[in-house]
């Protein structure tokens, strides 16, 4: 696809209906303002539907209560022109369409691997009872096989008589920090339908995107359910290979950021989702392929998918490998040492923490006893609130003045640009968690570099006690 970056609507015709098709998106966080926006954006008159009132007051202000590139514009353009308007009353959402969006969370169970759906079913369960007349509900959550189907149950008990309501499911793969440009221009648009007549209402609503070339793709409700964990637990996968490969070029003393390079020459393997480093983090992946490893034991094929556990320790131990890192910079304990930690969102691009491994290791650091200034050029306010007794710093100069030891654990572009020769840590010496700086250029600056997966660069002197 071209023009991934690009945020701006794709050059299609907007949906020229005399009476727009009105749609509610029901969960308005990262995925749903995201979607509610974007369907404004095509001409579509849209309903945003969230349990959480501060949320509706700020977006309905037209004020985006999160960062993501490009969606505050959207969101305040249309709130403005009255395109895209917001309300906590499920009986108002019921009455103003009849096709549904759900895009509520799924959070890992605190209980288990598991994923819970409460909130799917209660999405459904707030809504059904107010519809007046026949109506589809789409979802988008990420759900373990086998929810759709068990709302469509759900749906059936609850609909008022007379009224028909169907379920079909339309899993999305937008990444945070690209999300308007992979929703108004995804790799593909995915369904799974019962019914001719829903496959009909969705190829008619996404036709502005799919009339731009976007493959729409058709399955049933169980397929479409596990299109989209398969295709996290396939990129899960590819990034703790790389991870793997990484030790052992510990081990070795080889170079895991030449390797994937090479390796990602060969187009079957590709460059993508390669990068090792501190390992993969976020609301998505790490749940979701815990998720499906619970709901293949719950059907009785876990053996199917054993090889994920190794995925996820795999990228877990990224996180105590680079403790260990900077521990053994410190030379050998971290206790009362000041540690600058340059990012705290996930990856870069967004403000969400959710699983942050920067902010995992920082925390970690924290409870050996070193003094951890934080900064993130977009998260530092989310990360207070998960995290509110690490220290954070307005600026990297803050972050770093004086600091024993410097750890680069999200590769925010400002990072990349920093001049090195002007930083001024007590010893200079950085931890490169993502192999995202250019070690030569901090190295020629006098610095120290470590990284997962590649040989130590510049001066050799460790840390003094
Ligand atoms: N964030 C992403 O990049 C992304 C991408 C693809 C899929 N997903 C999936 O989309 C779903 C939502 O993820 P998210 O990141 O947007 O989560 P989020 O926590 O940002 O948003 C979920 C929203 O749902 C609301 N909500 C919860 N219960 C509700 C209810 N009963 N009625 C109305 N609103 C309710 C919450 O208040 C919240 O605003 C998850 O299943 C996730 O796996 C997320
Ligand atoms: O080579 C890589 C690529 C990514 N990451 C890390 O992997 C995590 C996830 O990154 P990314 O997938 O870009 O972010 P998400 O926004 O969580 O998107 C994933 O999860 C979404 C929610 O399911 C899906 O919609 C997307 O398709 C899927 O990429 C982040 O911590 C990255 O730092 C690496 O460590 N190495």
């Amino acid at each position: 696809m071209t023009h991934r970056h690009d945020t701006t609507p794709p050059d299609v015709t907007t949906h020229d209906a005399p009476e727009p098709i009105r749609v509610t998106v029901v969960g308005t966080g990262y995925l749903g303002a995201t979607h509610a926006a974007c369907l404004a954006e095509l001409g579509y008159d849209v309903l945003g539907l969230d349990s959480d009132p501060a949320k509706i007051a700020d977006l309905a202000a037209g004020r985006l209560p999160f960062y993501e590139p490009g969606l505050a514009e959207l969101v305040e353009r249309h709130t403005a022109s009255g395109r895209l308007r917001f309300t906590t009353d499920p009986a108002e959402a019921a009455a103003f369409g009849d096709l549904h969006f759900v895009c509520v969370g799924t959070p890992q169970r605190r209980d288990s691997m598991a994923a819970d759906t409460s909130h799917v079913e209660a999405a459904v369960a707030a809504l059904v009872p107010h519809l007046r007349g026949d109506a589809l509900l789409v979802g988008k959550s990420t759900v373990p096989v086998g929810t759709a189907a068990g709302l469509q149950q759900l749906a059936d008990e609850l609909a008022p008589a007379g009224v028909e309501v169907g379920v079909a499911w339309n899993p999305e793969f937008l990444r945070e920090g690209r999300a308007v440009d992979d929703t108004l221009r995804p790799d593909r648009v995915v369904v799974g339908v019962t019914d001719p007549r829903h496959e009909k209402a969705l190829r008619e609503l996404y036709a502005p995107v799919v009339d731009a070339g976007v493959p729409f793709l058709v399955t049933d409700l169980a397929t479409s359910e596990l299109v989209k964990v398969a295709a996290n637990a396939f990129l899960a996968t590819k990034i703790s290979f790389a991870n793997a490969i990484a030790e052992l070029c510990d081990a070795a003393g080889g170079d895991v950021v030449a390797l994937t390079d090479a390796i990602g020459h060969d187009a079957r393997i590709g460059h993508q989702f390669l990068s090792a480093g501190l390992g993969f983090g976020g609301g998505c992946l790490p749940k979701d392929i815990r998720a499906l490893m619970a709901r293949a034991g719950e059907l009785g094929v876990d053996e199917a998918l054993t090889f994920l556990r190794e995925v996820d320790a795999i990228n877990m131990r990224r996180r105590s490998r680079t403790v260990a890192l900077a521990v053994q910079e410190c030379g050998g304990s971290v206790l009362g040492r000041r540690i600058a930690v340059l990012g705290a969102a996930f990856k870069p691009g967004t403000d969400d923490v959710r699983d942050s491994p920067a902010l995992n290791v920082a925390a970690q650091l924290q409870l050996q006893g070193a003094h951890v200034r934080v900064h993130d050029p977009r998260a530092n306010a989310t990360a207070a609130r998960m995290f509110p007794t690490l220290g954070y710093a307005d600026t990297v100069e803050d972050a770093v003045t004086g600091a024993d030891l410097v750890l680069h654990l999200t590769e925010w572009e400002e990072f990349r640009a920093l001049d090195p020769a002007l930083l001024a840590p007590a010893r200079r010496v950085v931890v490169d968690g993502r192999n995202a700086l250019d070690a030569d250029r901090w190295a020629a600056a006098g610095w120290r570099v470590r990284a997962l997966g590649r040989p130590a660069v510049g001066p050799l002197a460790t840390v003094s006690p």
